[in-house]
């Protein structure tokens, strides 16, 4: 079986850091960021595909549909995390993460945009929203995002959203080479990404900087070490899924959506 030449991370990552000792602040920082350098799903080869050009309009359909249920899913888990906060100060600091996706007065929110680029690929919006056509990996790979939230330390909970350190880079990759490589796409249908490239840092930055101060015994680092390990397998677990259905060997599961399902050819650009 011949699998696309596309240039793959190392097979085998770096070991991750695993303190016996408190780190220093900037120490845990470091570790951190190697988490994303070494398991940031930039480096996935479905994400190559994407951003060069190299997928069909129905494999980026694919992927809009089924990212979809990760956005939709992102306000349930910032919700589960506030639902087991005590402290104030976090819960006003986290609560605009919720209205960014789901949108308040004047400000449709994420989730609008994110549909505003699924109906620009022309696929039906009811269809999307009612996430039936998502593999079965992607619908797990989620929902074990929001449970991990809901039952892990509150601390481990805020860790894992610390990819955000990492989406700018690929939300600016995405823009560029989406508008350079496919003729479908416009500045309409990634206003979703721009809107981020502002977002993004200030919840990532707000995020590492609890973190820093709060873990601070060697057993508290490495389990905010581990809670951003398994948000990169969360997502990278998605990307596997992709391929395997839409790229090689193009197997979707049953039920899964399938090119031509929910389908108008007219776009709205
Ligand atoms: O396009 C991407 O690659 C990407 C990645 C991530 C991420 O790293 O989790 C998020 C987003 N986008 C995103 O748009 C978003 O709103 C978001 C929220 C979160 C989170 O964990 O709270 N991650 C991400």
């Amino acid at each position: 079986m011949t699998v696309l030449a596309v240039a793959t991370p190392p097979l085998v990552f770096p070991p991750l850091p695993s303190p016996r000792e408190p780190l220093s602040p900037e120490g845990l920082e470091a570790a951190l960021r190697e988490v994303g350098a070494t398991r940031y799903h930039n480096l996935h080869p479905f994400h190559k595909l994407l951003h060069s050009g190299r997928l069909n309009r129905d494999q980026v359909r694919a992927w809009a549909l089924n990212r979809y249920c990760y956005q939709s899913a992102i306000p349930r888990k910032d919700a589960a995390l506030m639902s087991r906060c005590d402290d104030r100060e976090l819960r006003r600091e986290w609560l605009h993460r919720v209205t960014d996706h789901d949108g308040f007065g004047e400000d449709s929110g994420g989730i609008e945009r994110w549909l505003v680029l699924t109906d620009g690929l022309g696929l039906d919006r009811d269809y999307v929203v009612s996430k039936e056509g998502a593999l079965p990996a992607t619908k797990f790979a989620v929902e074990a995002y929001v449970r991990f939230v809901a039952d892990h330390s509150l601390l481990e909970a805020v860790a894992s959203s610390l990819t955000e350190l990492f989406a700018p880079g690929i939300h600016a990759e995405r823009i560029s080479g989406m508008l350079a490589n496919y003729d479908f796409i416009n500045e309409r249908v990634v206003a979703y990404f721009r809107r981020r490239l502002d977002q993004a840092p200030k919840d990532a930055d707000f995020a590492l900087d609890y973190v820093k101060r709060n873990a601070r015994t060697a057993e508290q680092q490495r389990a905010v070490i581990r809670a951003l390990t398994f948000k990169t397998e969360v997502l990278w677990a998605q990307l596997d899924a992709l391929y395997f259905a839409y790229v090689e060997p193009g197997w979707p599961a049953p039920g899964a959506w399938r090119p031509g399902v929910a389908v108008s050819e007219a776009t709205h650009p």
